[in-house]
């Protein structure tokens, strides 16, 4: 049966979302490879995995219908009938082009089911695991003495807002910026592809992860059905902007503004939802150091030109004022992460204190260690979800970060 999927608020009910509980693959950092894949530390296993089930209750508990990629995206293989060209992809995206190797890789992967097989390519196959007769110097030379990895682990696979994005009744499968986050948009694009919950659903294709430009999930906010904000970032460029700009202002899509909004490009504020989000109708949470002093900052509005795929772009330095005037609000409360206190600020934006998923709005779920931040949500009436955090945040993201919405009211 196709799923209903269609996503045209930042903030209405929460129906149904995409997750990926964290594996093996959060187990194959070392400390020389975390920084690479992402990382700022290692999370133990099996208290990210409680922790991560404890996330998911919370959704389920509040009735949203809760996938998981893995599962998922063994279904969709499994349905595809192109088991063996899905998998020499993903050989092929890992950098391994020798043929030898390449078939004595496709043989270890073919030996187990197609869960385990799926949970292996996520996790990571490292060198030692497959017998490889190999006397070739790319093998010697690059493989083996370069990482202990055949394939790489891709321990990020549990932010399933960045490599996909719905956005009305359409998906953006994205092109990341990073080589440690390539592979993971595969996954979207065979489910999408293959799945029959997802292949007959009528699913626009707004961009497919072979454009040369980088989106990434994490920067894009639906704020309303005609409204969307995109973070300029570290992972998200003015140029990738206005071609989606163009895509959606051609297309049957309902979107007729962006307001794309600037902010450093930096690794503790990677993405828009890091630093800012909407948890109710009119209310906002933002992180004080992506303004200026003065509290001003850039923010371009996008919308269709006079001629056809023309962009009118204007400037803008004050994000309430373009956020009322986008949404027809009079007031709107931006609510600082940390309280905007010196230390508070800080250490609860690097831990995603302004990161909240609303799944109704004015309730959110948040971590609980950023206790200043919730306090002060709480204190302009919005109801706050706590869940456990001490190792989900190691990876430098929040509860958005961690869900994909399928479906909202
Ligand atoms: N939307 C998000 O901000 N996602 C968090 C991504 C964290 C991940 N370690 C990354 O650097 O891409």
């Amino acid at each position: 049966m196709s799923l209903n999927i269609n996503v045209t608020s930042e903030i209405s009910k929460l129906n149904s979302v995409l997750l990926k509980r964290p594996g093996r693959e959060v187990e194959n950092l070392t400390p020389d490879t975390m920084h690479g894949l992402l990382f700022d530390d290692i999370p133990y296993l099996p208290i990210i995995q409680q922790e991560h089930d404890a996330f998911a209750d919370v959704l389920k508990n509040n009735g949203a219908q809760v996938y998981y990629l893995e599962k998922l995206a063994a279904e969709a293989i499994e349905h595809s009938k192109n088991k063996e060209k899905i998998v020499q992809q993903f050989i092929n995206e890992s950098n391994i082009h020798e043929k030898t190797i390449a078939d004595e890789l496709t043989g270890y992967l073919f030996s187990m089911d197609t869960q385990s097989m799926v949970d292996k390519i996520m996790a990571g196959v490292r060198n030692d695991e497959v017998d490889i007769h190999s006397t070739s110097l790319a093998w010697s030379a690059d493989h083996q003495k370069k990482s202990l990895f055949l394939m790489q682990p891709m321990p990020n696979l549990y932010y399933t807002r960045d490599p996909a994005n719905i956005l009305g009744s359409g998906i953006s499968i994205n092109n990341m910026t990073y080589t440690a986050r390539k592979r993971e948009s595969l996954f979207m694009e065979v489910i999408v592809k293959y799945h029959p919950d997802f292949k007959d659903s009528g699913l626009n294709i707004w961009r497919d992860r072979m454009v040369s430009t980088s989106i990434e999930g994490g920067d894009v906010l639906v704020l309303s059905d005609e409204v969307l904000a995109i973070g300029i970032s570290q992972r998200t460029s003015g140029r990738a902007i206005e071609e989606l700009a163009k895509t959606l202002f051609s297309s049957n899509s309902t979107f007729k503004k962006i307001l794309a909004i600037e902010i450093p490009h930096v690794r503790a504020m990677m993405h828009l939802d890091t630093v800012f989000t909407m948890i109710d109708t009119d209310k906002f949470t933002i992180h004080p150091g992506i303004q200026s002093l003065d509290g001003k900052m850039s923010v371009y509005i996008l919308q269709p030109g006079k001629a056809k795929d023309e962009i009118d772009v204007t400037h803008q330095t004050d994000l309430s004022a373009a956020l009322k005037a986008a949404l027809n609000l009079s007031e709107i409360a931006l609510i600082p992460c940390g309280g905007g206190d010196a230390i508070a600020a800080p250490r609860e934006q690097w831990n995603d204190g302004s990161n909240t998923l609303a799944i109704k709005p004015g309730v959110v779920v948040t971590y609980n260690r950023n206790y200043v931040s919730n306090e002060l949500m709480r204190e302009h009436g919005v109801k706050v979800l706590e869940i456990p955090s001490s190792e989900l945040s190691r990876g430098r993201g929040g509860p958005r970060c961690m869900s994909m919405p399928l479906s909202r009211d």
